[in-house]
C-alpha cells in the first residue's frame, strides 16, 4: 500500500489495532481467529485469509514473532497480509495462491516478550512465563514443542536463551500453535516460521543430522526460492537442513509440524547477515519483505503444484 505504514515497526497495541482494522475492512475474505492467550493473557489471534469457500482446499500457515527482539519477522507478516489482499486479481502468482489456499498468518506469537521489547529489553527472546523456584524468566517457544525436546541445542537452565520449559507445550504460546495445527493437520500442506537473522531458508530436521525422508523435495523448494531470491533481488540466501545449515536446535515447531504430518515445514531467517542483525533498521523493512515473499510465494506455489 502506499502509506508509509509498512515501513515501520509497530508496538503490540498498533499490531492489534491492524488485526482489528483488517478484519474489519475485508469481512467476505479475512477472519479474526483467536487460538489461545499468552502467559499475560494477550489474545493470539491469527488472520485467515479465504478468498473461497472451495471444498476441501488446502492451507498453509505462517508465523511471526516467536522470538520478540526479531522485529522484521513481525512486520513481514504485516506487509504479506496486506500484499495479498491488495494483489489478489491483480498479481497472478498471488491469485493463484489464493485460489487454491487458505492462508493462517500468525503475526505475534510471542506478543508478552514482543511488548517486553518495547518496554524494558529491546534484545530479549523468549516468552515472559515466570518458572517456579527460579528469579530467570522465559522459555524459548522454540525449543518448547514436543520433537526431540530439549535433547542437545536446548537448555534445562531456566536463566538460558534456549531454555526448553518444564516440559513440552508447556508454554500457552506453544500449546495454542499446535492445538491449532493438530485440528487443521489435515488441510495445512505448507508450514512456515518467520524468524530473523541470517538470511537463511531452512528445514528439516534441526534436532538431529538424519535427513528428512523428503530431503530432497524440502531442498529443491528451499533451493528455488534462494535462487529466485538472487534473481530478482540479488541478495544471498543459505539454504538446507537446519541440524546442518545453522545448528542442532531440538524442540522447534518446524521439526514438530513436519513429524506431525506437514510434509513441507520451513523456518526462514530473514535480513541481514549480522551488520544491524535483530536492529535491522526500518529503511530496510521494504527489501527484507520483498525478498521474504518471494520466498514465500516460491515455495507456496510449489506446494500447489506437488499436491
Ligand atoms: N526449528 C529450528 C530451526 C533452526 C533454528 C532457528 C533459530 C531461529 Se532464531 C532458532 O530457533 O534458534
Ligand atoms: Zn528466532
Ligand atoms: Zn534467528
Amino acid at each position: 500500500s502506499s502509506s508509509t505504514f509498512y515501513q515501520k515497526y509497530h508496538r503490540l497495541e498498533d499490531i492489534y489495532e491492524w488485526i482489528n482494522r483488517t478484519t474489519h475492512d475485508n469481512p467476505s475474505t479475512v477472519k479474526a481467529i483467536l487460538i489461545g492467550s499468552s502467559f499475560e493473557k494477550q489474545p493470539l489471534l491469527a488472520l485467515k485469509l479465504s478468498m473461497n469457500d472451495r471444498p476441501d482446499k488446502k492451507a498453509m500457515w505462517m508465523d511471526c514473532g516467536i522470538h520478540a527482539r526479531e522485529w522484521i519477522s513481525p512486520a513481514f507478516c504485516l506487509s504479506f497480509v496486506q500484499h495479498s489482499l491488495s494483489f489478489y486479481k491483480q498479481n497472478q502468482e498471488i491469485t493463484h495462491i489464493l485460489d487454491n489456499m487458505d492462508i493462517y498468518v500468525l503475526p505475534v506469537m510471542n506478543p508478552d516478550g514482543y511488548k517486553h521489547t518495547w518496554t524494558e529489553n529491546r534484545m530479549w527472546r523468549k516468552n515472559r512465563s515466570h518458572t517456579k523456584n527460579t528469579n530467570c524468566i522465559g522459555v524459548d517457544l522454540n525449543r518448547n514443542f514436543d520433537a526431540n525436546w530439549c535433547m542437545e541445542g536446548a537448555s534445562r537452565d531456566p536463566c538460558s536463551e534456549t531454555y526448553c520449559g518444564r516440559f513440552p507445550e508447556s508454554e500457552p504460546e506453544s500449546k495454542a500453535v499446535a492445538d491449532f495445527l493438530r485440528l487443521h493437520k489435515d488441510s495445512i500442506h505448507l508450514y512456515i516460521s518467520i524468524h530473523s537473522y541470517s538470511q537463511m531458508l531452512l528445514f528439516p530436521y534441526s534436532y538431529t543430522l538424519e535427513e528428512a525422508p523428503n530431503h530432497s523435495d524440502l531442498l529443491e523448494m528451499a533451493k528455488g526460492a534462494a535462487d529466485n531470491i538472487k534473481r530478482y533481488h540479488r541478495n544471498h540466501y543459505v539454504y538446507g537442513a537446519g541440524a546442518k545449515t545453522i545448528y542442532l536446535a531440538p524442540g522447534g515447531s518446524d521439526d514438530w509440524a513436519y513429524n506431525l504430518g506437514i510434509k513441507y515445514s520451513f523456518t526462514f531467517e530473514l535480513q541481514d547477515r549480522g551488520r544491524y542483525g535483530f536492529l535491522l533498521p526500518p529503511s530496510h523493512i521494504h527489501s527484507a519483505c520483498s525478498e521474504a515473499l518471494t520466498a514465500v510465494k516460491t515455495v507456496a506455489l510449489m506446494v500447489i503444484n506437488k499436491a
